[in-house]
């Protein structure tokens, strides 16, 4: 007689997270491997020759200011502390230490009076000079990335520091060019396609299907098949896209690819929703720009922070309600950062371009300054509620990777409020204070 099947085993994981699926299941088995995991890393295919050794940063992450409302969700997104628990906290570094580094120079530029924030240390200026000089490297000789002509913009982005700044769980300088090519490559179809460097609404469409199929391939028939694998080759934003995502889907698994597919082709439909009103000079009502800018949004950028970090979240936690509301407000949040830092660069340009001051003002009748000081508040409260729900997913996801990939999130808000404040090259605040 056949020995009787093992019962199935059995989640350890509350209700809600049991409910999720056999990936959360299979979580539960490897949470061991987990804990393990937030102090190693995946390793990525490495991009170029061994970096020179880098500085060793404090992994945790900023705290709230006392008193704010983020400091209770602080604590949680922090992480646990006492005995046994340093295995859950955000990854050390694989590379060793240079104790001669040279110290971190502060930050220029000022914060948006009242906006709602946590500044960050300054980042690794080891890390920082070596991610810039890679990423220079990529754009001239491995994507042609840029005439001569933009270099000065090139280095003005400064997104070596941006990177840098937005991962500082990230274990080696190969796990930060993963996001750093990507941010490269997903400003380049901006402004070549959409904005400043030749974009325009007309013909958008288009030229974003056709870069699309750079991250997510065609599979069509062999006759076909090389007109497309060269059309690749054909202009700065393609060339940007496939290597980026070449390098980006050797170190990430393949739900962590797919993600990314997904969340670029949100991006890619708020820009098509934009050009639209652009094409029209239609200015929507103030929640119809929010949608807009809910996908011509960040959010693909602190969606990578658990391949940067060299961690897996597993698909069917990302994909739970709870997570996918804490990534839109974590995303919308640092998207109004952006309108308000580029309130002043985005007035100067040429036509109207829409911002939420300037949707504000013109829907809602208010004086410039009043629609903007209206959208710091809109900002402030996506960034409360961002705080809020991330506490509560971290409560009811008790999970090592899952606290993990919202510490990540978090320190991408944080980083990325940093870039834009300290970013005087690009960005400057109105004279309203
Ligand atoms: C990096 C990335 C995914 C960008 C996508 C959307 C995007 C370019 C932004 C959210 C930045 O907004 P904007 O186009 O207004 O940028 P600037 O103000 O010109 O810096
Ligand atoms: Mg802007």
């Amino acid at each position: 007689m056949p020995a009787p099947e093992p019962s199935p085993p059995r989640s350890s994981l509350p209700a809600a997270a049991s409910r999720s699926g056999a990936n959360v299941l299979a979580e539960a088995a490897a949470r061991a491997h987990d804990i393990k995991a937030a102090t190693g890393a995946r390793p990525p295919a490495p991009s170029s020759p061994a970096p020179p050794p880098v500085d060793v940063l404090p992994a945790d992450l900023p705290t709230a200011e006392a008193g704010t409302p983020g400091a209770d969700v602080d604590r949680i997104l922090r992480g646990p502390s006492g005995l046994g628990t340093a295995g859950l906290h955000l990854a050390r570094r694989e590379e060793p230490p240079t104790p001669s580094a040279p110290p971190a120079v502060p930050a220029e530029g000022t914060p948006v009076p009242g906006l709602y924030h946590h500044p960050v240390p300054e980042p690794d200026p080891v890390r920082v000079e070596e991610v810039s000089r890679r990423i220079k490297a990529w754009a001239l000789d491995e994507v042609d990335l840029y005439p001569d002509e933009w270099e000065e913009q090139f280095d003005g982005f400064s997104v070596g520091r941006y990177m840098v700044a937005c991962h500082p769980d990230a274990p080696t300088v190969d796990h930060l060019m993963l996001a750093t090519r990507l941010m490269v490559a997903e400003n380049a179809v901006d402004d070549c396609y959409c904005e400043d460097h030749g974009g325009s609404p007309i013909g958008l469409g288009g030229r974003l299907l056709l870069a699309h199929t750079a991250l997510d391939a065609l599979h069509t028939t062999r006759e076909y098949q090389p007109r497309w694998a060269e059309s690749l080759h054909s202009d700065a934003p393609r060339r940007a896209y496939r290597s980026a995502m070449e390098y980006f889907v050797r170190a990430a698994g393949a739900s962590q690819a797919d993600r990314y597919r997904h969340d670029m082709a949100r991006l890619h439909m708020g820009y098509l929703a934009e050009a639209a009103w652009a094409q029209t000079d239609h200015v929507p009502e103030v929640w119809e720009y929010l949608a807009m800018r809910q996908f011509n949004n960040f959010r693909p950028c602190p969606t990578i922070t658990d391949t940067v970090g060299g961690y897996e979240l597993p698909a069917d936690l990302h994909a739970q309600p709870a997570m996918q509301r804490v990534i839109a407000l974590a995303g919308n949040a640092t998207t109004i950062v952006n309108d308000l830092y580029s309130y002043t660069k985005e007035l100067a340009g040429p036509g109207r371009h829409l911002n939420l001051p300037v949707v504000i003002a013109e829907r809602e009748g208010l004086s410039d300054r009043d629609a903007y000081l209206k959208a710091v508040e809109v900002h402030n409260d996506l960034m409360h509620d961002f705080e809020a729900e991330a506490a509560a997913a971290a409560v009811a996801f008790p999970i090592p990777t899952v606290q993990r990939f919202l510490r990540g999130v978090a320190a991408w808000v944080d980083g990325n409020h940093y870039w834009h404040q300290t970013n005087t090259f690009r960005y400057s605040l109105p004279d309203f204070w």
